[in-house]
C-alpha cells in the first residue's frame, strides 16, 4: 500500500516513542485502542505507523532556550496514502497540519513513493530546456535583478533593462516587490521589455530573457498569466510562498500556460529558519517546489546578505537537481548579495547546472549594470578555467573594477 513518510526532528518532555504514537494515530484514526475489535479491523488500513524513533543526546543549547530538560530525537511516521487526496493542501494538513502547532516539532522530510509522485506534474521545462531557450550549455546561467523601480516609468524600466541586456546577462528578473502599477503595468512591462531584448538581440546576438513578476489576487492569476503568454512574455516570476504551493502547481499544470516559472522565496523565512519549529528548507523549497513545477527556484546562498546556513542551501540545490526524481530538474539560484568576488565560492558549491544572480552586484558597478554584468560573465568564465579572480581580473578592466569595490573570495583546491 503507497504511503508517506514524515521524518520529524522532535523536542519534548514525555518519552518520545509515546509522543510518536499518538501523532500517528491523532493524524490519522484518532482514537485506537478504545474501538470494538470490528472498527479497529475496519480502521486498520488507515493508521499511521511509526516506522522508528531515533533518541539523540539531549541539546544544551534547546535546554536552555525552553528552560527545561527535553528529550530530543528523529521519529518517522507513515502515514497511508489512501487517507488523503493527491495535492499539496491534503497532504500538508495531513503531516504537519495541527501537528504543526503543537509542541517542537519541525518537519525535516518527506518520503513519496513513485506511483504518488507521478500525479504532480514536476517542471515544464526544467534546466535542459531552459538552456536551449537561452542557447548556453556549458556554463551557469547568469541573471540580474531590476532595482530601484518603484516610482519609475516604461521609458526607466527600458532604458534599466537594456544596460543589463548589454553586459550579456541571461535572464533579467523583476524585483519581486514590483507589483501592478500605474507606471509599469504588466502587461505593458511584457511589450516594452520584448521590444528592448529584441533590439539588444539585433544589435548583440544574444537573446535575454525577462521574468516578469505575475502578482495580484489568486483567482486572477491564471487569466493574467494566459494574457502574458499571448504577449510573447518569456518567463514568470512568482512569490509562490505568499501564494501557496498549489497555486504554482495549478499555473504549472494550465496547458495554456506555455512558459516556465521561476519561484521566489520570499516569506519562505516564516516557515523555515528555526531548529526547533517548521520546515526544512531544503524540503520546502527544493523538493516540494520541484514537486509541484518549478523551473527555477531563487533561495538565499550561503555567502551574501541573507545567507542561508550552508548544508539547507547546499540541500535545495541537491533535491532540485539529483537525477533519483521522475521529474525534469529545476534551475538552482542561490542569490542575495552575491558579487562577481563571490563566484568561485557559487561555482565550486553549485556546479555548472545553477544560476549566479545579482542585484546590487550588477547596477553597484562602477560603470553601471553593463559593466556589472561584464564583470560577472568574466568571473564565471575564470572559474570555468581554473583561473583565480585575480589573474582574469589582469585581463579584464569591468572584473578589475568589481573586485576593488567588492572584493574576492578565492578557492584553493
Ligand atoms: C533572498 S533570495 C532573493 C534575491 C532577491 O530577490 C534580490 O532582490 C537580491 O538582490 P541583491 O541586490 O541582494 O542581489
Ligand atoms: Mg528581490
Amino acid at each position: 500500500m503507497s504511503q508517506v513518510i514524515a521524518t520529524y526532528l522532535i523536542h519534548d518532555e514525555k518519552d518520545l516513542e509515546k509522543k510518536a504514537e499518538g501523532i500517528a494515530l491523532g493524524l490519522t484514526v484518532g482514537s485506537w485502542t478504545d474501538l470494538p475489535l470490528l472498527e479497529q479491523e475496519q480502521l486498520r488500513k488507515h493508521k499511521g505507523v511509526v516506522v522508528s524513533v531515533q533518541e539523540l543526546e539531549e541539546n544544551e543549547r534547546a535546554n536552555r532556550y525552553f528552560g527545561k530538560r527535553l528529550k530530543r530525537g528523529i521519529v518517522r511516521i507513515a502515514y497511508p496514502s489512501l487517507n488523503f487526496s493527491a495535492d499539496i493542501p491534503a497532504l500538508l494538513t495531513t503531516v504537519f497540519g495541527k501537528l504543526s502547532l503543537d509542541g517542537e516539532v519541525r518537519l525535516l522530510d518527506l518520503t513519496f513513493s513513485d506511483e504518488w509522485k507521478r500525479q504532480f506534474p514536476g517542471p515544464r521545462f526544467g534546466i535542459d530546456e531552459i538552456r536551449k531557450k537561452v542557447g548556453v550549455y556549458e556554463r551557469p546561467l547568469l541573471m540580474s535583478i531590476f532595482k530601484g523601480m518603484i516610482g519609475r516609468d516604461l521609458t526607466y524600466l527600458s532604458e534599466q533593462l537594456k544596460q543589463q541586456a548589454l553586459g550579456g546577462v541571461d535572464l533579467v528578473k523583476d524585483d519581486e516587490i514590483l507589483f501592478e502599477n500605474e507606471l509599469t503595468p504588466f502587461e505593458k512591462r511584457i511589450t516594452a521589455g520584448k521590444a528592448v531584448l529584441n533590439e539588444v538581440y539585433e544589435k548583440t546576438g544574444k537573446r535575454t530573457l525577462y521574468a516578469v513578476n505575475l502578482t495580484g489576487k489568486t483567482f486572477e492569476l491564471k487569466e493574467k498569466a494566459k494574457r502574458a503568454v499571448e504577449l510573447g512574455a518569456d518567463v514568470l516570476l512568482f512569490n509562490v510562498f505568499a501564494y501557496g504551493l498549489d497555486v504554482l502547481q495549478g499555473l504549472r499544470e494550465d496547458d495554456e500556460i506555455t512558459i516556465p516559472i521561476m519561484a521566489h522565496p520570499a516569506f519562505s523565512g516564516a516557515f523555515t529558519p528555526s531548529e526547533f519549529y517548521g520546515i526544512k528548507a531544503s524540503l520546502l523549497l527544493g523538493k516540494l517546489l520541484r514537486l509541484v513545477g518549478a523551473d527555477f527556484v531563487l533561495f538565499p546562498s550561503p555567502y551574501g546578505s541573507v545567507a542561508l546556513d550552508k548544508e539547507e542551501a547546499l540541500g535545495i540545490a541537491a533535491e532540485l537537481t539529483n537525477d533519483k526524481e521522475p521529474f525534469k530538474r529545476s534551475f538552482p539560484v542561490p542569490s542575495a548579495g552575491i558579487h562577481p568576488g563571490l563566484v568561485p565560492l557559487l561555482f565550486r558549491d553549485f556546479g555548472i547546472d545553477s544560476i549566479v544572480n545579482a542585484g546590487g552586484g550588477i547596477h553597484g558597478h562602477p560603470d553601471g549594470a553593463t559593466g556589472g554584468g561584464r564583470a560577472f560573465r568574466a568571473a564565471i568564465d575564470a572559474a570555468l578555467a581554473g583561473k583565480s579572480l585575480h589573474e582574469a581580473a589582469r585581463e579584464n578592466e569591468a572584473l578589475r573594477k568589481a573586485i576593488d569595490l567588492w572584493g574576492a573570495v578565492e578557492v584553493t583546491s
